[in-house]
């Protein structure tokens, strides 16, 4: 998430190394994950990986060149999507536009910088407070158990918010794909904001609107490396996405991802071809409660290692985020106070290990 906000809320960060650079030392091999990667039972039941295998989720493809114009759309489908936000809160879209080649390229590139020489990646190294750049998860207390994960945060749009020197020069093409892929991204994030609409029989243009023509769009690029203890190590601790929407470009082998519904986490299915969209906490806002903003984790894997691509899609900051007025009446009451650049709210709640969604409800 954008935690830009972070040094106006007067956090300071303390600093940390790279899961990466904690390996290329030597820590962290065998038994030996240091302490503040672990997570105790203490930290409550989502909280700790739990060992049992979870189960495969049943959750929809969409076939996004349907939506694409409204005489392709019917009845069913916009069904289909909008019982998977309401109980998922997620699906998976094909013919997005984008070739399983071109996706493949995309994966290749993810691999090829991580794969980087530590030294060659410093030359990308967040600082401290701030986001962008290359980095692990941002500290902020000693307690915080952390990630085991490697990350590379940029904002890709509104192009003014792009820091280019956070950019990749190796793999060289690295720049030029990331902006074809940002922009077919933009494309459909367009259109499954106009089918959410839809399907909820409002006005079509309810989400795009609020999401702006000059919303955000920040890409994280996720590396998970093997982990001898992923009975207690998790890539990514459970959250939900402060987005309106997140586009995410899954590893192609290695599966990780898990959503929690109804108390019991669910693996996500690898659908190589395939775009995994979920809802975030602002159109979970919008709606009314209608679509949920499913919490979600990342376990880690003893043998392989995992990438990732998320990209945030964030209203532009000064647009009042609440729920749309008519899914508002008497036997459905509004379930949200109206909030604004909700992205700083989130952050102060996450830190505090509370679901930032807290935050909002009346
Ligand atoms: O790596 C993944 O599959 C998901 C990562 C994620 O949830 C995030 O970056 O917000
Ligand atoms: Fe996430």
């Amino acid at each position: 998430m954008d935690m830009a906000e972070s040094s106006a809320i007067g956090k300071i960060e303390l600093g940390s190394t790279t899961v990466q650079e904690l390996l290329a030392k030597g820590k962290g091999k065998g038994e030996q994950v240091p302490d503040k990667y672990i997570h105790k039972v203490t930290d409550g039941g989502i909280g700790a990986p739990s060992a049992s295998s979870a189960a495969l989720m049943d959750i929809p493809v969409i076939d996004l060149g349907l939506l694409l114009t409204p005489s392709s759309i019917t009845a069913q489908q916009l069904d289909k999507l909008r019982s998977a936000l309401t109980t998922w809160g997620c699906f998976q879209v094909i013919n997005h536009g984008m070739t399983p080649e071109f996706l493949d390229e995309v994966r290749e590139m993810t691999k090829q910088f991580f794969a980087l020489p530590v030294e060659e990646k410093q030359q990308y190294l967040r600082q401290v407070n701030d986001i962008q750049g290359y980095g692990n998860d941002m500290v902020f207390s000693e307690q915080q158990t952390l990630d085991w994960s490697d990350r590379l945060f940029l904002s890709v749009y509104p192009e003014e918010h792009r820091k280019l020197k956070f950019w990749p020069q190796d793999p060289k093409s690295f720049s030029e794909t990331l902006d074809q892929y940002t922009m077919k991204l933009q494309v459909v994030t367009k259109t499954v904001l106009e089918a959410m609409a839809r399907s909820l029989n409002l006005d079509v243009n309810c989400f795009r609107d609020l999401y702006g023509e000059q919303g955000k769009m920040d890409v994280r690029f996720n590396f998970y490396p093997p982990c001898s203890r992923p009975d207690v190590v998790l890539g990514v601790k459970p959250h939900a996405d402060g987005t309106i929407i997140t586009l995410l470009l899954q590893d192609k082998q290695v599966e990780g991802l898990q959503f929690l519904k109804d108390d019991q986490w669910f693996r996500a299915p690898i659908v190589p071809e395939a775009l995994l969209i979920n809802v975030g906490d602002q159109a979970e806002i919008l709606s009314n409660g209608i679509f949920k903003s499913p919490v979600h984790r990342v376990v880690t894997n003893p043998d392989k290692e995992r990438i990732s691509l998320a990209a945030f899609c964030i209203p532009e900051s000064d647009k009042d985020i609440e729920p749309f007025e008519s899914l508002v009446n008497e036997s459905t009451p509004g379930l949200y106070k109206k909030v604004k650049n909700y992205v700083g709210i989130y952050f102060e709640y996450y830190q505090q290990g509370k679901r930032p969604i807290e935050a909002a409800k009346i």
